[in-house]
């Protein structure tokens, strides 16, 4: 048994759970061994009642202060006490566990750690892990325990102790770094790294182990964008365009005139087109920038000049919206061209008729999703493709759509506000272009931070702005009620507002666990103006355009994410009227009012990404992905941009200054490197 035996190899680990570890993606040791957790618990010294903060997990010690309640209903049976020490009282609940009445009515001093939250305006301690006698608690003071992503039936001990027996089969010589890079860049050695990820002893070898963990993904990363760029060389340019006077027509007989940022764009684009090589490029815009336009063009060039053009969007409920919206623009302006929707929720049988309108050349402008990359699909003549949020496919898709046509140009549309330093080593691969400049005709969004006592001011706000024409959105965080957060859900809520708004108004509700269908009547309902109030999850976040929406209001906007909340608010504004946007929160912590006042001065998307990594400081690092671009398992571009550039620097000095493909010291790195390109490039095949 080595570290790369099945996992099954593992003592404890049987057929079932082997299934179990299958759903995480972790079939050998070794890819257990790279299963980082989640986060961490943080066993810090109890605090006094008094100091317990809401949205914190801590810890308390005290006694059981009067009898031990158990209620609710039989299905959820809910066991309260109240814990008292000098400072104060506490109410802690725990949900179907009426057994802990026993140990709870003994007697003498308990430690309880949880999460406090606020519920009827009271703070309680919610769910929290027991320790009795407390003494139990010093075993456990000042440790980091791992939290693992886990699957129905797979425990995180059952994964911990699984790690553990991995271990023993790590070579703590082994490393696929040569010693002076580690040197070099103050990383520890690799079997150090892996354990302290799993079960750090204190934070700073957490935060050592950390590092070299992002330094390793982010390396190999731009080691194979590096390979990429220099085994493809500079690939000519099958397909040059050239540039159409209908466009420019076309780009006059719009209802706005373009921004210079976006002229300046197009004509970089124009200019690529033409040239001797094929173009990657990249356009980065803040949300609402207008970057659609951009795209319409290219595809429209690649349409006039007698090729096809494809534009694969994220999800099924925009691809929809950009197909709608393009063939109409097309039609209203004369154009000959055909365009085709291609997604993963059409029939078969409508699926077939548009490969074969695809393959036959029938169609010009393809719009889809994933569907795009499938392998039945074969395309006529590609020579143009957009992908949409780059952040939400990997290169590896791109690089599969990329792959149907005989190298067709690419261009990428970001809306993630990443300086450009950081671009130039994320997007080695990718020219870049950026809109920075919104339209002209733009009022700034007008913000406001409000708790909940507001809310009916607010209904009457959007009455107003309904009644002068105008729609509005309503966000929540769930689908519906959950017994374990207290959060405003899509289907509760938009029950009861159609009680307060009355008949008149029409409320509609999307959500992702909806048919597409569904999702896409109400969508259409919604840009029609059929629906006035569109209460909905976050699958509203990118792209939805609906240049009618005046208000945004965001409930229980402390669950959110700062960028996600901007992406959110981007889905108003983007007409002439003047929009709203209202982030409705019960939470008084200072850190989320210091969070949402930094939305509530500043529309701007990379101002906003620079002040979250100030607020949010190393103390953040634990495993928690902020970002979420480009798909890396621990590393965060924004938080880690300094270890980024570090790689960087690493990778043009492993392959200037030596002979990278024939030292014998980057044996094991190359092998890394070929086995991570071959399995990201695996769909280009397709
Ligand atoms: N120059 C312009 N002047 C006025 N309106 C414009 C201009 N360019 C685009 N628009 C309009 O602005 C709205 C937003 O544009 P678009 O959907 O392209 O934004 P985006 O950059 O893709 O934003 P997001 O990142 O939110 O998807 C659209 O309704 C579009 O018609």
């Amino acid at each position: 048994m080595d570290i790369n035996s099945r996992i099954s190899a593992l003592k404890g680990v049987g057929e079932k759970t082997e299934k179990l570890f299958d759903k995480l993606h972790v079939y050998t040791i070794k890819d257990l061994l790279s299963l980082y957790p989640r986060s961490y618990e943080i066993y810090e010294p109890p605090v006094a009642i008094r100091e317990a903060e809401e949205g914190k997990t801590v810890a308390i010690s005290g006694v059981v202060f009067g009898r031990v309640q158990t209620g609710g209903s039989r299905n959820m049976q809910i066991t309260t006490i109240y814990v008292k020490d000098i400072t104060g009282t506490m109410k802690v609940i725990w949900f179907r566990m009426p057994f802990l009445k026993n140990t709870l009515s003994k007697g003498g001093t308990i430690i309880l750690r949880g999460r406090i939250v606020r519920r009827r305006d009271q703070l309680l301690m919610e769910h929290p892990e027991i320790f009795y006698p407390a003494s139990n608690y010093e075993k456990k003071l000042d440790t980091m325990q791992p939290v693992y992503p886990l699957t129905a039936g797979l425990t995180n001990n059952a994964v911990g102790k699984a790690v553990k027996q991995a271990f023993t089969l790590l070579d703590p010589k082994w490393d696929f770094l040569p010693l002076e890079i580690c040197e070099r860049y103050g990383l520890c050695c690799y079997a150090d790294a892996v354990q302290k990820m799993h079960f750090p002893e204190e934070k700073a070898s957490f935060y050592r182990a950390r590092k070299r963990v992002v330094f390793d993904e982010f390396l190999i990363f731009i080691l194979s964008l590096r390979q990429m760029k220099a085994g493809g060389e500079r690939v000519k340019n099958h397909f040059p365009l050239q540039r159409r006077p209908e466009i420019d027509k076309f780009i006059d007989s719009l209802p706005y005139e373009l921004t210079n940022a976006q002229k300046k764009v197009w004509e970089e684009i124009c200019t690529d087109l033409e040239e001797k090589y094929v173009m990657s490029r990249l356009v980065q815009g803040d949300v609402g920038s207008g970057k659609t336009i951009v795209a319409v063009l290219g595809l429209l060039s690649a349409a006039l000049n007698g090729y096809q053009g494809a534009l694969m969007a994220p999800t099924e409920v925009l691809a929809r919206q950009h197909y709608a919206n393009i063939t109409k623009m097309l039609e209203e302006y004369g154009f000959q061209v055909q365009t085709e929707l291609l997604t993963g929720s059409m029939g078969a049988k409508e699926k077939r008729l548009a490969y074969e309108r695809i393959e036959s050349g029938k169609v010009q402008i393809i719009i889809g999703t994933h569907a795009l990359i499938q392998e039945k699909v074969s395309y006529h003549r590609l020579a143009f493709v957009v992908t949409d949020e780059q952040h939400r496919f990997g290169v590896r898709q791109r690089e599969a759509l990329a792959g149907k046509g005989k190298q067709p140009h690419i261009l990428v549309m970001s809306a993630t506000p990443i300086p450009r330093t950081l671009a130039i080593i994320l997007y080695g691969d990718l020219d870049i272009s950026i809109i920075d400049e919104l339209p002209k005709n733009r009022l700034p969004i007008k913000n406001c931070v409000v708790d909940t006592g507001y809310r009916n001011t607010a209904y009457s706000f959007m009455q107003k702005q309904i009644a002068a024409g105008r729609q509005c959105y309503i966000i929540c965080p769930m689908v519906e009620e959950s017994e374990h957060l207290e959060a405003e859900n899509v289907l509760d809520y938009a029950r009861e507002l159609e009680s307060v708004m009355g008949k008149e108004i029409q409320i509609g509700v999307l959500h992702g666990r909806m048919k597409q269908a569904e999702k896409d009547s109400i969508m259409e309902a919604f840009s029609k103006n059929e629906i006035q109030i569109l209460v909905s999850t976050t699958v509203v976040e990118v792209g939805i355009d609906v240049p009618n929406a005046t208000v945004i209001m965001i409930e229980n906007a402390e669950r959110f994410g700062l960028a996600q909340l901007h992406q959110l608010r981007g889905r108003v504004g983007r007409g002439k009227a003047q929009s709203y946007c209202i982030f409705m929160s019960a939470s008084k912590t200072k850190e989320t009012r210091k969070r949402l006042d930094i939305l509530n001065h500043s529309n701007d998307g990379f101002y906003i990404a620079g002040e979250d990594l100030k607020l949010r400081g190393p103390g953040d690092l634990f495993g928690i992905r902020q970002s979420g671009i480009m798909d890396f398992k621990v590393a965060d571009v924004f938080q880690d941009a300094e270890v980024l550039k570090q790689a960087s620097e690493a990778a043009d000095w492993i392959l200037n200054t030596s002979c990278f493909y024939e030292e014998p010291k980057y044996q094991e790195l190359k092998k890394l490197l070929w086995r991570y390109m071959s399995e990201t490039m695996l769909e280009t095949t397709l």
